[in-house]
Order: C-alpha cells, then sequence, then structure tokens
C-alpha cells in the first residue's frame, strides 16, 4: 500500500476548497497552505499547531456539509451530492463476520475518489455491498445515491440507476457472446429510459467508438465474455462495459492490477475520457502509478472496515468532452 506520506504534498490552487472540509473532533489529520500551490499534510496535531500558516483542518471518515441545491431563483450551478454513505455497516452473509464497521463517505457529482487501505481492510466488500452483492449483508447504516435509498434496490435496480462496478477478478461467461452480453445490456438501459433498443448494426456502430476509447480490437466482441482473456484484456473489458453503459458512478476495483505499463495507461485514459463534469468514479487501488492517471480529488485510507483518515488531492478539471 502506499503510505499516507505519499500524500504529504497535494497541490490546490486555493485554500477555499479545503473549507469544504468540516472539523472533527477524532481522526483527523491536518492540512495546512505552505505555498500558493501546496498544500501539506502534517503528521501530529501538534505539528499542526505549532505551525503558524493558514491551518485547516479536514476531517477523516470524509463528511463534507451537502451543498445547498436549490437557490431563492431555484436555479443553482451547485454541485449535487450523489452519493452518501452514513455509518454502513455490513457481515458476510454466511459465516455473520462483520466486515464493514461504520463507512461515511459523501460523493459529489464529477469527482473522483480513491481509497486505498491495507489487504483485507474491507476495500472491496465495500464496492460490492454498494452494487448490491449477495455475499454480504447491510447490518446498519444508510446509503443514499441519487436521492433514493439504494440499500432498497436490488442489484438490476442499482445498475439501472445509473451505479457500475468493475469487478476485481472479472467473471467469464461460457456460451455468451461480448457482442451479445453487451447488446443486452446497453438495451436493458435504453428501455429504462424510454428509449428504443438499438439492433446489431446501430449498435456495431455505438460499440466501435467505445472499443477505440479502450484500444480494444473488434475480434473480441464475437469472443464469449471473459473466456480466455489475459488478465488485463479483461481489466480492459471491464471499462468497455462502463463505456457501453455509462454510469453516474463508476466503481473501479483493483482495475490497475496486472497491467503492464501500457495497459494501465489506456485503461485510465479511457476512464478519463468517459468523464464529464457530472460523472463520479470510485476506485479501490494499492498503487500511485494509476491515481497519477485517474487524478483523484480525494485518497480516503480505509482501515478495519471503516474509513480513517482523507487526504484532499490535486483538484482536477473533468473533461467536458464526451463521445456520445
Ligand atoms: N465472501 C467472503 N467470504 C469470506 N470472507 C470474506 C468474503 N468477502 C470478504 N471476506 C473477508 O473480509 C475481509 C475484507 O476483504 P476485502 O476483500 O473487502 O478486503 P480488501 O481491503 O479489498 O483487500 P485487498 O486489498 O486484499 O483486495 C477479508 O478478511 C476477507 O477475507
Amino acid at each position: 500500500m502506499a503510505s499516507l506520506a505519499n500524500f504529504s504534498t497535494i497541490s490546490s490552487s486555493s485554500a477555499a476548497h479545503l473549507s469544504s472540509i468540516r472539523n472533527s473532533s477524532s481522526n483527523s489529520f491536518l492540512l495546512t497552505k505552505s505555498s500558493p500551490n501546496s498544500i501539506k499534510l502534517l503528521s501530529t496535531p501538534r505539528q499542526c499547531f505549532n505551525h503558524r500558516r493558514l491551518v485547516l483542518k479536514a476531517k477523516a471518515n470524509s463528511v463534507i456539509d451537502a451543498p445547498t441545491t436549490s437557490s431563492i431563483d431555484g436555479v443553482s450551478d451547485s454541485p449535487k451530492v450523489l452519493l452518501e454513505v452514513k455509518d454502513l455497516t455490513a457481515k458476510i452473509a454466511d459465516s455473520g463476520s462483520q466486515i464493514l464497521k461504520g463507512v461515511n463517505l459523501v460523493i459529489y457529482e464529477g469527482e473522483i475518489h480513491a481509497i486505498m487501505g491495507k489487504n483485507g481492510s474491507g476495500k472491496s466488500t465495500f464496492s460490492k455491498v454498494l452494487v448490491g452483492h449477495p455475499d454480504y449483508e447491510v447490518t446498519g447504516g444508510t446509503v443514499v445515491f441519487k436521492g433514493e435509498n439504494l440499500l432498497d434496490m436490488e442489484p438490476e435496480e442499482r445498475s439501472l440507476a445509473g451505479l457500475f462496478m468493475s469487478f476485481q477478478s472479472p467473471v467469464e461467461i461460457p456460451g455468451v457472446s461480448n457482442n451479445d452480453f453487451l447488446r443486452m445490456a446497453y438495451n436493458a438501459r435504453r428501455k429504462k429510459l424510454d428509449l428504443p433498443e438499438l439492433g446489431p448494426l446501430e449498435f456495431y456502430d455505438y460499440i466501435s467508438r467505445r472499443l477505440k476509447i479502450v484500444n480494444m480490437d473488434t475480434n473480441f466482441l464475437n469472443r464469449n465474455v471473459n473466456e480466455g482473456f489475459s488478465g488485463g484484456e479483461k481489466k480492459r473489458n471491464e471499462i468497455l462495459q462502463l463505456a457501453v453503459l455509462g454510469a453516474d458512478l463508476a466503481i473501479l476495483d483493483e482495475i490497475d492490477s496486472g497491467l503492464d505499463v501500457d495497459a494501465l495507461q489506456d485503461v485510465g485514459e479511457a476512464v478519463n475520457e468517459l468523464l464529464t463534469p457530472q460523472k463520479s468514479v470510485l476506485m479501490v487501488t494499492h498503487y500511485q502509478r494509476l491515481l497519477d492517471i485517474i487524478k483523484p480529488k480525494f485518497v480516503h485510507i480505509m482501515e478495519d472496515g471503516k474509513i480513517v483518515k482523507t487526504a484532499l488531492m490535486a483538484l482536477r478539471v473533468n473533461p467536458q468532452w464526451h463521445p456520445d
């Protein structure tokens, strides 16, 4: 795992951005503006109190004040909360073993967040609980996605609502071609949006553009989903699914694992290309190298089923362009 030292110097154009992070009494660390373009993460409260420059306190567990979504005339440019997780606890359905022990996280539209942490700290479990994986049972807390109670929704409903997850170990689906699988999934989404389904030719035109984004050969469309794919090809295929289906929140669980340098660059750039100012990403990773390509606004550290620290990273302006 990348240590917190990696985050000790983080850049920001203005300290004003930090003011959206509420003060806290526990599990906190301090951010201080040490030069016009850099912000330092100080290791101990004492260091921070001794520091004479501007000091802003950030709360671990990442509780951020909700912005006002409407102004007096009813029109507002304020970012909207996309996902709000409060005190989420969950156990493994079979064994009853408690894995998530009170996760708090708020993601606004257009934000990129990363979760890091030691093996077994609960990162993948958190991701899978968000998409409704049946291996886990939620035992407490709330999750609101786009203003709706996510925990009340079936996994398919979560997907149709705009949640996407790329799995650490993508599954193979023997006997189902990638093309058929993606067209079925894409048309299900169009149906939900009251849009006409795409026929095979129209879909081929649509997916061809997505293949280019991910830098994948058209041959992969005729192969069965992930069957015989190399580790890197499976990861690219996950991002192809994201490119085809679209998502308001893409949860990317270790998309960098098993990728060589070129594939990592392709996958990272593909994710960046798919971003719009409203779309958000929550990525789980162990490596700084992914964060150098997909630049998160916040990095959270998970320990024993909780987010225990949050660091504000360089602010990112999402690209305006989208292949649609
Ligand atoms: N379906 C399951 N059955 C049994 N144990 C599980 C299951 N899912 C998670 N666990 C256990 O829960 C703990 C957290 O696992 P999780 O995969 O969430 O960790 P992680 O932080 O993603 O780890 P890594 O960095 O190694 O991917 C681990 O001890 C793991 O063995």
